[in-house]
């Protein structure tokens, strides 16, 4: 009976177990196992090196089908018909090119209706579906597990190895449930989630793992809104984050360009629904919260787990017991020019950026339209809004939400990375303050001695009419 009983546990498997078995090739001895990769994106930073490789090894690229490109990192939000300014992103935006005709790729250039971001065009295409192994280099790439895949950053070495194999060697994770019961209040949103978990895990906390979101609030968000929560198991330490597929993924990529058609699709599904993790199956660890307990988020700090709900004030180290954690504060305390106990609706802002691939899908913008909506834009603020893509821009200014943001004093741009990195000219100077929906809040992240506080969109709509953190959820 007991034997019956492990053999049973044995049995069930996490859906990142059934789709990491399903991708093993091969181990050697001693080494790490091989996965088969099915989806390569790809953006002009992290490939160059790896193009040249494969030239030096006068190796083709093995299955140019399996990649998609863009151009992002670098690209100019505005006066786009210019040539680029900056020598070094004008450099990466041309070898991009070069790579990419020269080995017959999909490439989104500056011109391409369907340029963007990476993470933010390659679903709009329907590329990446439930149970394929996807990487990038770019630890952003865990955002396409929200289709159920298992999608991760890689490095350029390795961007090199699946270009040429279309393999990884690769260990494999623990598994993590972060189970999200309840319901989220009113104005409180997926980027709120987001940080919240990483408030609880710290940015370590995932080290190792794999997470899988699960739970009713995960199962009500839209497709974006978990997008941007597996966008942020990175920032959490997590290798990949996942969301089982659902009524809701097969509604989003049914009839996309990339989506399998006819008989396929019916096949497809049948496959996709049998990826979802089995009942009673084990994870290595669970962590559970209530969405009915998230408030809307701002981060204090120089680390997306540096965050508090907007009700709240600026900690003081002495709060935290762990030693590492006192010092952090009173670091990023000094790097942030914040008093310990300050209310986080008395910080003044000077900046806000709404965009990234964390919070530059359509769905952001018409929330942050809703707050931004007959108001006027602080005086000393400049506010930015940046779609995640092109398609992202022309849906908005369809729906009017362009003439929303003009109205109320924002700058409307063209789609890119932009602020978020601030790799192409746009971006802070020294000491200024910003509320960001970006995902991380790094030093110097967004510009030299710049301040990122981490919001979702309405909050930094609503940041941006106050000059200042407001608690939104105090709103009707
Ligand atoms: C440039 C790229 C390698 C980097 C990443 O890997 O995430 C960037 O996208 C970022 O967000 O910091
Ligand atoms: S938007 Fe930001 S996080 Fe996303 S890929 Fe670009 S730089 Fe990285």
């Amino acid at each position: 009976m007991l034997e019956e009983l492990a053999l049973e546990r044995i049995m069930k498997k996490t859906m990142y177990e059934k789709i990491w078995e399903s991708h093993f090739v091969h181990q050697e001895p001693g080494q790490a196992p091989l996965l088969y990769v099915d989806r390569h994106l790809m953006h002009e930073v992290t490939s160059p090196q790896a193009f040249e490789g494969l030239r030096m090894a006068n190796r083709p690229v093995r299955n140019p089908h399996s990649i998609l490109a863009t151009m992002d990192h670098c690209v100019p939000t505005k006066d786009r018909d210019l040539p680029i300014a900056d020598p070094i992103a004008k450099k990466q935006i041309e070898t991009m090119a070069e790579n990419c005709e020269e080995n017959g790729l999909n490439l989104y250039d500056m011109e391409s209706p369907d340029n963007g971001v990476i993470h933010v065009v390659v679903p709009e295409h329907g590329f990446v579906h439930p149970g394929m192994v996807v990487v990038c280099g770019d630890s952003h790439t865990a955002t396409h597990g929200a289709f159920g895949a298992l999608a991760f950053g890689i490095g350029t070495s390795e961007v090199e190895h699946v270009m040429a194999t279309q393999t990884l060697p690769q260990q494999k994770s623990k598994t993590m449930l972060v189970q999200v019961d309840g319901k989220l209040s009113k104005h409180c949103t997926a980027k709120d989630i987001a940080l919240a978990i990483i408030g609880v895990t710290g940015t370590a906390g995932g080290t190792g793992y794999v997470i899988e979101y699960a739970g009713e609030a995960i199962e009500a968000l839209t497709m974006e809104g978990r997008m941007t929560v597996c966008n942020m198991a990175i920032e959490a330490g997590a290798r990949a984050g996942m969301v089982a597929p659902d009524q809701k993924t097969f509604d989003f990529l049914e009839g996309k360009e990339f989506a399998p058609k006819g008989e396929q699709w019916e096949q497809a599904l049948t496959y996709w629904k049998s990826l979802v993790t089995d009942e009673g199956a084990e994870y290595d660890k669970v962590i559970t919260l209530n969405a009915s307990d998230i408030s809307p988020q701002v981060t204090w700090g120089t680390s997306p787990e540096q965050v508090i709900g907007v009700n709240g004030a600026v900690p003081t180290p002495e709060s935290f017991d762990d030693k590492g954690k006192r010092l952090a504060c009173e670091s990023a305390l000094k790097y942030m020019g914040l008093a310990a106990e300050t209310k986080m609706t008395d910080i003044n802002i000077d900046y806000v950026f709404i965009g990234s691939c964390t919070n530059g899908r359509i769905e952001d913008f018409r929330d942050a339209a809703e707050m931004a909506k007959g108001t006027t834009v602080a005086e000393g603020v400049t506010a930015i809004a940046v779609p995640g893509s092109f398609h992202v821009k022309v849906q908005a200014e369809k729906e009017g939400i362009d003439k929303i943001f003009k109205e109320a004093g924002w700058e409307w741009r063209e789609p890119g990375c932009s602020m978020c990195l601030a790799m192409n000219g746009d971006e802070l100077k020294d000491g200024q303050r910003c509320a960001s929906t970006s995902n991380r809040n790094f030093e110097g992240r967004q510009g030299k001695g710049g301040r990122t506080h981490l919001v979702s969109p309405a909050m930094a709509a609503a940041a941006a009419a106050a000059g200042h953190f407001v608690d939104i959820s105090k709103l009707g």
